[in-house]
């Protein structure tokens, strides 16, 4: 039987940065997937998503070339926006090669992999393989919530509907999450007629409830319909339509739609592992893990979605490099998330960086928090696209808790923030580097130069200051 320093168990997004790391540093490394590298995030998540909601984004350009009294006519064809997600596809697959690995010095195995006992798997090709330390890293799939007669009339989710070359009509979309309003803001700007139904009192239910209006407004000015407090019931097939049946709130509604997709949630994929022939303990189907990202086995480590915390490409790859350090070197760092950021890639983005406000207020007590309006920002007011908040949460001494914002290209201005609160600078320190005019990040300035001006001209300094003028005048 082979013998390895480490098997990883899933080639995607936290399997692949391990298995990397790992083999960089010398480890004899070993890694199993059951499908072709490259995990969710290649195939069927953010680069044909990213790729497809840029496509969207020059169609609704071409839109407004009306402003300037410019014709565009025509319909656009998705099929072309097909053809070049496949070509991200395709041009970013690389990066994920088998062959790349191998030369790397990591043995690529192909086929699904499960645990025989503590420290052994079996391959796809029916081998056994040994790991002194193992990773578990194999992803998550769509919950598909138990609806009447949904398996019967069929429906979407991520997977297939990134297969679509022709789009329906009209699609009902179940979930006001990421998946659900990045899909739905694309397919609303290739023509589709959009209802987006989410069972919570609103979208997004993660984001700071004060930036919602501003995402909703910018999809609703687009077509897009919301049904909030509202669940799917049933599904049945009419023709070649399907009738959908709703409760909101307590009253049945029915409509017919062309199609319908699920967005409700991911599931960890640990039930074909055998996870207990290994002794790793799962609860809700996610797996267990210390702040070092071990199993309740602790030679066995588990990371990305699989672990059910922050379903992201850059939080798994943390992650994997988190259990190199521990792992190979070991080196006792602990994973922390108060600085994690994540971006939802609608149109404006939504931008989230450590606690909301309400969070910070029930875990701090007393914060301060610090907000610009973009129609203050010039930048923004230049380009006709100033719909849009910033939100810094910080605690009474200025140390950054929370950071969001909602605007157009959110997710690239906000990482000023991100680094500032991952090195401790405080938010009047954001106010003190230089930003070139008219840039977006100036928006970042601007809400912490607010610090400066309630430490300065309230309290006791400006007092101070009257006395000092006084003498010296
Ligand atoms: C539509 C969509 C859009 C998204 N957009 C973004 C985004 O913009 N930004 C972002 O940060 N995140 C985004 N995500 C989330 C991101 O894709 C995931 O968080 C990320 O891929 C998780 O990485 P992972 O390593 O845990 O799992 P994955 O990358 O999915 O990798 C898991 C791997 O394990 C393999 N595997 C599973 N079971 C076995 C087995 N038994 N044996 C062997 N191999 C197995 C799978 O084949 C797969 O290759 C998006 C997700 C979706 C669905
Ligand atoms: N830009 C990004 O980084 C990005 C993009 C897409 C996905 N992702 C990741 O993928 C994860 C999964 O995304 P998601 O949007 O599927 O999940 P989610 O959990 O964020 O949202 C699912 C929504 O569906 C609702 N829901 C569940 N069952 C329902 C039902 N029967 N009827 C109506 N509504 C229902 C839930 O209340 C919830 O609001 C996200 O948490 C995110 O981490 C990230």
């Amino acid at each position: 039987m082979e013998k390895y320093d480490l098997l990883v168990l899933g080639g995607g997004a936290g399997g692949l940065v391990t298995a990397a790391g790992a083999a960089s540093l010398g480890a004899k490394v070993a890694l199993i997937d059951k499908n072709e590298l490259g995990g969710d995030c290649l195939w069927s998540g953010c680069v044909p998503t990213k790729s497809l909601i840029h496509s969207a984004k020059q169609v609704q350009a071409a839109r407004r070339a009306a402003d300037f009294q410019l014709e565009v006519r025509g319909k656009p064809d998705f099929s072309l926006a097909h053809q070049r997600l496949h070509q991200a596809i395709q041009t970013i697959r690389t990066h994920d090669d088998p062959n790349r690995f191998r030369k790397m010095g990591v043995d690529v195995y192909q086929g699904a992999g499960v645990f025989q006992s503590p420290h052994e798997i079996q391959t796809g090709d029916d081998r056994r393989i040994w790991g002194k330390r193992i990773v578990i890293a194999t992803g998550s799939r769509p919950v598909v919530p138990k609806i009447e007669g949904l398996e019967e009339s069929g429906y979407l989710t991520n997977e297939s509907a990134l297969q679509l070359k022709v789009l329906p009509s009209s699609l009902l979309i179940a979930g006001g999450g990421p998946i659900g309003l990045e899909f739905a803001q694309v397919f609303a700007r290739f023509g589709v007629e959009v209802t987006v139904v989410e069972m919570a009192p609103d979208i997004l239910i993660r984001e700071d409830p004060e930036l919602i209006p501003y995402v909703k407004r910018a999809l609703k000015r687009e077509g897009i319909q919301f049904l909030t407090k509202t669940k799917v019931t049933g599904v049945q097939e009419k023709g070649s339509r399907k009738e959908i049946t709703v409760d909101q709130d307590g009253s049945v509604r029915k409509f017919t739609v062309d199609e319908v997709m699920i967005a409700a949630g991911r599931k960890p994929n640990t039930e074909t592992l055998q996870l207990d022939r290994a002794g790793v303990r799962t609860e809700r189907g996610a797996i267990q893990v210390n702040p070092y990202l071990q199993t309740s086995r602790r030679h066995i480590y588990a990371i990305g979605d699989v672990i059910g915390r922050f379903p992201f490409t850059h939080a798994a790859g943390y992650e994997g490099k988190t259990v190199v350090a521990h792992a190979v070197l070991g080196l006792r760092r602990k994973v922390t998330y108060d600085h994690l950021p994540w971006v939802t890639y609608t149109d404006p983005e939504v931008f989230h960086m450590g606690l909301t406000e309400s969070e910070a207020r029930e875990k701090y007590g007393k914060i301060r928090v610090y907000k610009t309006d973009l129609s203050q920002v010039d930048r923004f007011v230049t380009e006709h696209a100033a719909e849009g908040l910033i939100k810094i949460v910080t605690n009474r001494k200025g140390t950054i808790l929370g950071a969001h914002a909602v605007g157009p290209g959110a997710g690239d201005w906000m990482q000023e923030v991100v680094f500032a609160a991952r090195y401790g600078h405080k938010i009047g320190d954001l106010s003190q580097a230089v930003v070139p005019y008219p840039s977006r990040a100036a928006a970042v300035q601007q809400t912490a130069d607010q610090y400066w001006r309630e430490t300065l001209f309230s309290g006791w300094l400006p007092k101070l200051t009257k006395r000092y003028l006084r003498w010296f005048r």
